[in-house]
């Protein structure tokens, strides 16, 4: 998607340790804007599938996601939380994920309520890196019996194998820019095409 390649050139910043700063907004100022051109992208992208949910993880996954779901009909949208809470009750679907940036493990919970066996599910974060996130959400999807029925990122970090991973299990990844490289000494960020 150019306007999000060219919003990342103009505006992100590569640091250490393969972190791409893009928080002036994507993941902490948030431009809704660009976010419902990216949910109209993934609704082009994935027209032929009936999509009943959309389900991401707190944190940044939230403000994206809830923009998408005006592309597919205002089906509701679900977060993972990554802590446990006295406002969750009842049965949960629940599994772990080293949380990339904060470096640590978190629990990854949603209520049995919000995820049910004839759900088809369409995915959706800020990032995809190792996969890690991605992996546990589908777990939970797994647990409930629900259908994947595809994965919508906004920008996946190509050279760190978690996207082309999901795509060699067969999940339809639409990554809306794919970094192939980037380095932090320069600060040149390369696309794939
Ligand atoms: O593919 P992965 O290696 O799992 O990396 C991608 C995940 O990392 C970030 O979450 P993180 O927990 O770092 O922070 P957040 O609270 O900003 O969402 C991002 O929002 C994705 O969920
Ligand atoms: O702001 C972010 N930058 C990143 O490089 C990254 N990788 C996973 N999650 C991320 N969030």
């Amino acid at each position: 998607m150019q306007e999000l390649e060219e919003r990342i050139q103009a505006e992100g910043t590569v640091k250490a340790g393969d972190v791409l700063k893009v928080d002036a907004f994507l993941n902490h100022q948030c431009d809704v804007r660009l976010f419902d051109h990216m949910g109209a992208a993934w609704a082009e992208h994935f027209a032929g599938k009936t999509i009943t949910k959309i389900l991401t993880i707190e944190a940044s996954g939230i403000g994206i996601a809830c923009c998408a779901a005006r592309h597919f009909g205002d089906v509701p949208v679900v977060f993972a939380k990554k802590a446990q809470s006295i406002n969750l009750d009842g049965d949960q679907y629940t599994t772990t994920v080293y949380s990339f940036t904060k470096q640590k493990e978190f629990p990854v919970i949603v209520s049995k309520k919000y995820l049910n066996p004839g759900d088809h599910v369409l995915l959706i974060d800020d990032f995809l890196a190792n996969g890690k996130a991605l992996r546990g959400l589908i777990e939970l999807c797994e647990e409930a019996g629900a259908t994947v029925e595809g994965i919508g990122i906004a920008v996946e970090k190509g050279f760190q194998g978690g996207g082309d991973q999901l795509r060699a299990d067969g999940y339809d990844v639409d990554s809306l820019a794919i970094v192939e490289s980037m380095d932090p000494e320069t600060g040149k960020i390369e696309f794939r095409h």
